[in-house]
């Protein structure tokens, strides 16, 4: 890993650059390791730092700043990763993405729940349990919202074909993967690597979607890859309902959220969501202001841009399916 330069590192260097030795005075850190954040438990951080596990605290000038799987950060101290020993967290590199949750649907307090992954992959069964869409759409809203590319990955193509439920998501575009079970081997796992391998992904699902079933395929020694974790698939699994980043073999992170089976959305707004869709919030730059871009707006830009059949049916689709988006931003996830 190189040595990155952030605006709390410029502010802090000293003018007179050239003129080194280090000072003792002052808290500058500049001989800080980078890390990366893996976990989180009860106030510790387990931080990956040149390839080793370090445990870590946040360091009281962080305030209250969060910390959250998925960070960069600079830890200084003890990054030996011996038992016993314990870092300090001094700075979070400015996040490049972060997914968010409000506490439900009203709250606009939202808190960071996984910071700088690519993208969500939203994992749902075709069948036992039912696909449920509203979930999946309230799953997309929070990936738009985050800057993060979303990935459907529907399993149990064994039990129902996918194509009814996939339909729903053509007009967004929202690439898929398929996997089905074929006596004990998951069939379709190659492609769910392709989408994954290289890049950082959250992958979120109901229980009994067969989420630890992928987790444990893709990743086999999730064990070492953290650390930490003694039991994979059993309950207990993770005590808290954090998230933690697994290491792909073939590079790139799984980040298993444990805890997280909904998002509330209060905190999303529709402008938030439209600029996820460049050719509708092209079009919507003539709305009244205020406007809401819902069905019922009124002199919404996008209705005239239907009626004028400019739009054309796929356009028609796409804001349809936008505005179901926004409409699923509350009123939970049945
Ligand atoms: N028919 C079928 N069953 C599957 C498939 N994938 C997983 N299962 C089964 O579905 C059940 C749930 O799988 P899990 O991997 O435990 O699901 P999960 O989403 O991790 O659920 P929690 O552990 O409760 O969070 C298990 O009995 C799996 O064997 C599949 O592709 N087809
Ligand atoms: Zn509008």
């Amino acid at each position: 890993m190189t040595r990155h330069l952030d605006e709390s590192d410029i502010r802090i260097r000293p003018s007179r650059r050239g003129s080194r030795p280090r000072t003792k005075q002052r808290p500058a850190h500049d001989d800080a390791a980078r890390g990366f954040v893996v976990g989180v438990n009860r106030g510790r951080y387990d931080v990956l730092v040149d390839g080793r596990d370090v445990v870590a605290m946040k360091a009281r000038e962080l305030g209250r700043a969060s910390v959250v799987v998925g960070d960069d950060v600079a830890v200084v101290g003890d990054t030996s990763g011996a038992p016993g020993s314990l870092a300090r967290i001094v700075r979070v590199t400015p996040r490049r993405t972060a997914l968010r949750r409000s506490a439900d649907d009203i709250d606009a307090v939202e808190r960071v729940v996984v910071a700088n992954a690519d993208q969500l992959v939203i994992v749902t069964a075709l069948a036992d349990p039912e696909p449920r869409a509203r979930m999946v759409d309230r799953c997309l809203v929070a990936a738009y919202d985050a800057d993060m590319d979303a990935l459907l990955c529907l399993t149990k193509a064994d039990l129902a074909e996918p194509g009814p439920f996939l339909e729903q998501y053509t007009p967004l575009d929202v690439p898929a993967v398929v996997t089905r079970r074929e006596g004990e081997t998951i069939v379709g796992l190659d492609e769910v690597r392709d989408a994954l391998t290289g890049r950082t992904s959250v992958l979120i699902g109901h229980s009994g979607v067969g989420k630890s079933t992928l987790v444990n395929a893709l990743v086999p020694d999730a064990d070492r890859a953290v650390g930490r974790v003694n039991d994979v698939t059993g309950r207990g699994r993770h005590t808290s309902t954090s998230a933690v980043a697994l290491a792909l073999p073939g590079g790139g992170w799984v980040i298993d959220t444990p805890g997280v089976r909904s998002f509330g959305l209060a905190h999303v707004r529709e402008e938030d969501l439209l600029a996820a869709f460049a050719d509708l919030a092209e079009v919507a730059r003539e709305c009244p202001r205020g406007c809401t871009h819902l069905a019922d707006a009124p002199d919404c830009a996008l209705d005239d841009w239907i009626a004028s059949g400019e739009a054309g049916p796929r356009g028609e689709a796409r804001v349809v399916s936008f505005r179901r988006l926004l409409a699923h931003r509350s009123g939970g996830d049945e």
